[in-house]
């Protein structure tokens, strides 16, 4: 089995600090370098709760990238920076495998343009957890037959970005497979504003933040005299990380960017 070099932005993060252990599992995957704006001139190792890597940590990206012979950028921070970090990890010759979430549609255009000139792969997966993939497609599937749909989704309080980008994605999903149409009765009003959640091609999309939740979503479809649910929980972060491993695999086979871990899926 041939080695993957391996830099990983985030180290100190929920998502981050798992996609360490994960590496660490993996002996076809070797971590080179870490991106972090702290701890910058240190050891992996020496950052107390990280595995025992000799790799360094910079927080110059160009610097990391110029220094380190990489393969593959495992991005798992922030909308902002993450998106910096993909772009860059382009412009060197570096696969990105990207969970962070949060990018407009403008960005995954560039990044999609990008990806194609320097004819490098890129993966951009919402969720990386199989279970999450699946309810996104059997969503897909269900809204064929009941085009009327909202969306539930739950995380943890410390999450920056609402809607979920799983929840923007399944709603993309099903926005191909229904004709656009709004929902509610067309004289609702919201007496409190935000009552009726974000709205995605009528779509209503419902974010929780809570402490104690992980990563949860129910897709309820509606039609008459009866619901269906679909429901996907994440109750560990270690449900993300055989996604991300597979994309690491398959990004090293790829000269364009693919938006979802279903487009890799036998
Ligand atoms: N695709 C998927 O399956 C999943 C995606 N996610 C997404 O992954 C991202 C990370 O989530 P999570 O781990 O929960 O978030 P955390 O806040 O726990 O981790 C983000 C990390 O990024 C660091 N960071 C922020 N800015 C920079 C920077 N400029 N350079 C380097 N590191 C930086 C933060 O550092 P500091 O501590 O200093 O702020 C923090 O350690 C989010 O966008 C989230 O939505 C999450 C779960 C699953
Ligand atoms: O921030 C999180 O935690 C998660 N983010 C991703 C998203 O925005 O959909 C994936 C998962 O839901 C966990």
């Amino acid at each position: 089995m041939s080695n993957t070099n391996v830099i990983v932005a985030g180290p100190r993060g929920k998502m981050g600090s798992e996609a360490l252990r994960m590496i660490e599992k993996e002996e076809q995957f070797s971590l080179v370098a870490c991106i972090d704006r702290k701890n910058a001139g240190l050891k992996v190792q020496d950052v107390e709760g990280l595995p025992a890597f000799d790799a360094p940590i910079y927080d110059d990206v160009e610097q990391c990238f110029q220094d380190v012979q990489a393969d593959v950028l495992i991005d798992l921070t922030t909308p902002e920076f993450g998106y910096k970090h993909t772009r860059l990890a382009l412009e060197y010759g570096i696969r990105p495998v990207v969970g962070t979430t949060g990018f407009t549609k403008d960005q995954l255009a560039e990044l999609e343009d990008l990806a194609e000139k320097k004819e490098l792969g890129v993966v951009i997966a919402p969720n990386f957890a199989l279970g999450a993939v699946l309810m996104m497609q059997f969503s897909k599937w269900a809204a064929k037959y009941f085009p009327d749909v909202e969306i539930i989704e739950r995380h943890h309080d410390q999450k920056l970005d609402a809607p979920s980008g799983t929840a923007v994605k399944t709603a993309e999903l099903i926005q191909e497979a229904r004709e656009s149409k709004q929902q509610g009765h067309p004289d609702e009003k919201e007496t409190l504003e935000g009552a009726r959640g974000a709205d995605l091609d009528g779509m209503k999309i419902h974010s929780v933040r809570l402490p104690g939740l992980i990563a949860h979503q129910e897709v309820v479809f509606g039609s008459n005299g009866q619901t269906l649910t679909l429901k996907h929980d994440s109750y560990h972060r270690e449900s993300f990380m055989s996604g991300v491993k597979l994309a690491v695999e398959h990004v090293l086979k790829l000269d364009v960017l693919v938006y979802g871990l279903e487009n890799l899926l036998e």
